[in-house]
């Protein structure tokens, strides 16, 4: 069995040697691929091949990926929760920081003082200006934080650290992150609730439809004045103009961001780093193997972790078995159908399992012996069968 993955992007080498090259071939320019390994590339407008089993995102951010049109074609999009939390904290740190104080002004003030060779003149002269670059401190102040999920709870923690006082809002939290959250951290019934207290606000939710222009011209008037905003997440989720009036009348401070706009140039109440949040040497590693792993163990025994679409699903393999899996729309009767099919054909089961999420469900089934050539055709023709596999 041998398994195409056309690559884009920069894909840390440690994720790409996972790939056993006996098995596999790699690398961006393989066509009709099997799977594909990304990180930010665009996907909306990619024409997916019939062959295409499989989209892996290295990292955490979807909304470039059609994850919709993957799942109406039983394509399984994973991606690697939490790889690349730890580097956006560390650059959320520096965000706070860089608001703060007078760090980037200061720095290019006495890269500019050019014409002053002596160093005790040089001296001198930044006592005398550096008044103009005094900041305040981290300690004591309210962060707000909006979404509370792998890079919101390290962030939470990062701030209580720093002797910060930290409000969270996140609406949607899971189980599990809620399991992660530090005590301290105050709840927040509303985002507006928040926006009224905080000194600085990070966001760290995902681009979806519901946190589209989440900070927008309505809510900009509520934050405190002289606050902070800090946008690690997405572009969309802050309207840029909304940002720009509230920065002119003076009701925000700063703004520090991943995703720099052309109306952004020349400000000085405006940092913005061309999104870089992920862009460590260890958390582009963790990605990479993570998803590399993901797709190995889906490409070759079907089973699903940290999937997007596709519900989690893992059998070990009983040896000397053969094995199918199948994605069917999620009503009734299919798994029925398909094991009639089976029966037709005489093929013994020996052990099977049966996932559901949303539309979708999700089957493996191992069976005795290697099944005749017309197996696969027979279970594809199966009403509400999507995708079917002999692996
Ligand atoms: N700048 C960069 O390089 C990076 C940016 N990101 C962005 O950060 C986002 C968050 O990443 P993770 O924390 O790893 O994801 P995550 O899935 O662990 O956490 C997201 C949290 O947002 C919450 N949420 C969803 N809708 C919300 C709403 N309307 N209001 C408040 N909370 C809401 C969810 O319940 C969840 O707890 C990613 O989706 C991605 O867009 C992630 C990694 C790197
Ligand atoms: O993981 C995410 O959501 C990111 O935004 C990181 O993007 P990148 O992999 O650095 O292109």
């Amino acid at each position: 069995m041998s398994f195409k993955v056309q690559t884009f992007n920069q894909i840390a080498e440690r994720g790409l040697n996972r790939f056993d090259p006996v098995k596999y071939q790699v690398g961006s320019d393989q066509v009709e691929p099997d799977a594909m390994l990304l990180r930010s590339q665009n996907l909306h407008d990619c024409v997916f091949n019939k062959n295409l089993k499989a989209i892996a995102r290295a990292g955490a951010g979807v909304n470039n990926v059609p994850v919709d049109a993957c799942s109406k074609h039983g394509i399984v999009v994973f991606n690697t929760p939490g790889a690349n939390a730890n580097a956006v904290k560390e650059l959320v740190f520096c965000a706070l920081l860089l608001a703060s104080r007078g760090i980037v002004d200061g720095m290019r003030f006495a890269e500019g003082l050019t014409d002053i060779s002596d160093s005790s003149v040089l001296a001198a002269r930044l006592e005398k200006e550096k008044k103009q670059f005094a900041g305040v401190e981290l300690y004591g102040k309210k962060l707000g934080i909006v979404g509370l999920g792998a890079i919101g709870s390290m962030v939470a923690e990062m701030a209580l650290a720093l002797g910060m006082e930290v409000l969270g809002f996140d609406p949607a939290l899971s189980v599990d992150a809620a399991w992660r959250l530090p005590n301290q951290v105050q709840r927040m019934e509303s985002l507006q609730a928040l926006l009224g207290q905080a000194d600085y606000v990070s966001l760290h939710v995902p681009a979806i439809e519901q946190t589209k222009n989440l900070i927008n011209a309505e809510n900009i008037g509520s934050f405190k004045k002289g606050a902070v905003l800090v946008n690690f997440a997405r572009e969309s989720i802050v309207d840029p103009h909304a940002v720009l009036a509230a920065l002119n009348a003076g009701g925000l401070a700063r703004y520090v961001c991943d995703f720099p706009e052309p109306e952004f140039r020349g400000r000085k109440d405006i940092l913005a780093m061309p999104h870089i949040g992920a862009s460590t040497l260890e958390a582009e590693e963790n990605c990479a193997v993570m998803a590399a792993d993901q797709l190995r163990d889906f490409l070759e025994n079907g089973n699903i972790k940290n999937s997007v679409n596709f519900p989690p699903v893992a059998m070990p393999r009983a040896p000397g078995t053969c094995r199918l899996t199948f994605t069917n729309d999620n009503v009734s009767g299919v798994l029925g159908h398909v094991l009639s099919v089976l029966a037709d054909l005489q093929v013994n089961v020996v052990d099977m399992m049966n996932k559901s999420r949303g539309q979708l469900a999700y089957n493996i089934i191992d069976m005795e012996a290697e099944p005749s050539a017309e197996l696969q055709a027979a279970v594809a023709a199966v009403e509400h069968v999507i995708a079917v596999r002999l692996i």
